[in-house]
């Protein structure tokens, strides 16, 4: 059995090594030709998945994609052809909790301000909006949610975006891209709506770039300075506009679900669902996978202030090295080519190959030496809290 896959997915030899011979691609620059005879194809969200990419394939058994997102996929091509699919649903949403809540209390350190005073809002209360509201929760934040697709349905409280925006200090994106239908997310954020961000609004989009209008993120913030913006995603990505970045708090290409243990689970959820279609039994799992953190327990004396929490999840993940290598990958760029106005591709996509996967809270085990009540810290996601 052939299985290909992106060259950007960890632990393929380890679980799908017994099955067949592996070879692994750019999925970015993934040929019909190089797809021609996989069995398996495993992708991540640069590879678009069509009738083009595999129309010369006439046995492929299974197609997974280790990611959440399946906008890159076409699930009605798939189905047609009876073509097995799974992606990796909630896979990464821990990471993505953690990045926007890190990204909140580094905008808070810099402005001098509070995050725990903020009431957020959070746009799509699925896995990723939820995974934020959870570690907001923890720390005892304030959150209202916005999901009209399942606000009949869920036992949550539900605002409308209207209110949500009304009544936000901060506001955290975390809907699927869609382009037709009642709820269609495509330019949610457009002029009008940016400019009705009340004054000194935090917005943070870590789900897809053309969420936001980019080109009226701009003009809106070349007026409005008070607006602070951190952008994981963006538009046109890989090659996001540049004139942009300056605008931008915090910067980075696409990582927030880049942790080891949300790559790791995407890889082996995809492995489960491959097994149970080959009718095979699975025998391996995914916590043998991952290595020990570098430093496995911290004491704590006292409930941490915010900046010592700050710490602490830099201990983790230090969101400002990314921020400032994506900065330096944009002044290469605009540097070599004056006349190109938007990011190199291989810029772009060679600081994700090359990203160094952090770890999640959970990795890190936080010790109570003091009689204070810390066990919020779990909550957040913290191992061992009060052992
Ligand atoms: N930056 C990253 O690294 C990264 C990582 C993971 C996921 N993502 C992106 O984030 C998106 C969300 O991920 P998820 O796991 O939370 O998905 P999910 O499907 O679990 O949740 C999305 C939620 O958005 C809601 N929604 C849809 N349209 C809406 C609208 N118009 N207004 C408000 N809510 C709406 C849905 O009802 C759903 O509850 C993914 O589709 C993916 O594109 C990005
Ligand atoms: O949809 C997702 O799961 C995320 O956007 C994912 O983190 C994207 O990472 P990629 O597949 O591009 O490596």
């Amino acid at each position: 059995m052939k299985i290909l896959a992106d060259e950007n997915m960890p632990y393929v030899q380890q679980l799908f090594g017994d099955l067949g011979t592996i070879e692994t691609v750019n999925g970015r620059e993934l040929t019909p030709e190089q797809a021609q005879d996989a069995d398996v194809l495993l992708v991540r969200s640069v590879t678009q998945v069509n009738a083009s990419l595999l129309s010369l394939n006439k046995k492929i058994k299974f197609v997974g994609s280790a990611t959440i997102g399946t906008d890159h996929i076409d699930t009605d091509y798939l189905a047609s052809r009876d073509i097995p699919f799974s992606n990796a649903p909630g896979c990464n949403a821990t990471a993505v909790g953690e990045f926007v809540f890190i990204a909140m209390l580094e905008l808070a350190n810099r402005f001098d301000d509070s995050l725990k005073s903020k009431t957020v809002g959070i746009v799509g209360a699925g896995n990723t909006g939820s995974a934020v509201a959870k570690c907001l929760a923890a720390y005892g934040v304030n959150v209202l949610l916005h999901d009209p697709v399942i606000a009949d349905s869920d036992p949550r409280d539900f605002v409308s975006l209207d209110e949500l925006i009304h009544r936000c200090d901060v506001i955290s994106l975390h809907v699927p891209i869609t382009k037709t239908g009642e709820h269609k997310t495509w330019y949610l954020f457009d002029e009008a709506r940016l400019n009705s961000l009340k004054p000194d609004t935090w917005l943070l989009n870590c789900c897809r770039g053309e969420v936001i209008d980019n080109r009226a993120l701009i003009k809106v913030k070349q007026q409005r300075s008070d607006i602070k913006v951190v952008l994981d995603v963006w538009e046109g990505e890989p090659n996001p506009m540049l004139e942009l970045v300056p605008y931008v708090e915090l910067a980075t290409p696409h990582i927030a679900g880049y942790s080891l243990e949300g790559k790791a689970r995407g890889t082996y959820m995809l492995y489960m669902k491959l097994m149970q279609v080959l009718g095979q039994e699975a025998d391996k799992s995914m916590t043998s996978l991952l290595p020990s953190l570098w430093s496995e327990q911290l004491s704590i004396e006292s409930v941490p202030s915010e900046k010592s929490l700050l710490q602490l999840s830099r201990f983790i993940y230090d969101l400002r090295d990314d921020d400032e290598q994506f900065r330096a990958m944009i002044l290469i760029n605009s540097s070599k080519n004056k006349r190109v106005n938007c990011a190199n591709n291989n810029g772009f996509d060679l600081m994700r190959k090359n990203h160094k996967h952090r770890r999640e809270f959970s990795a890190l085990r936080v010790v109570s030496t003091g009689q204070s009540d810390v066990n919020w810290l779990s909550n957040l996601g913290f191992s061992g809290i009060g052992q």
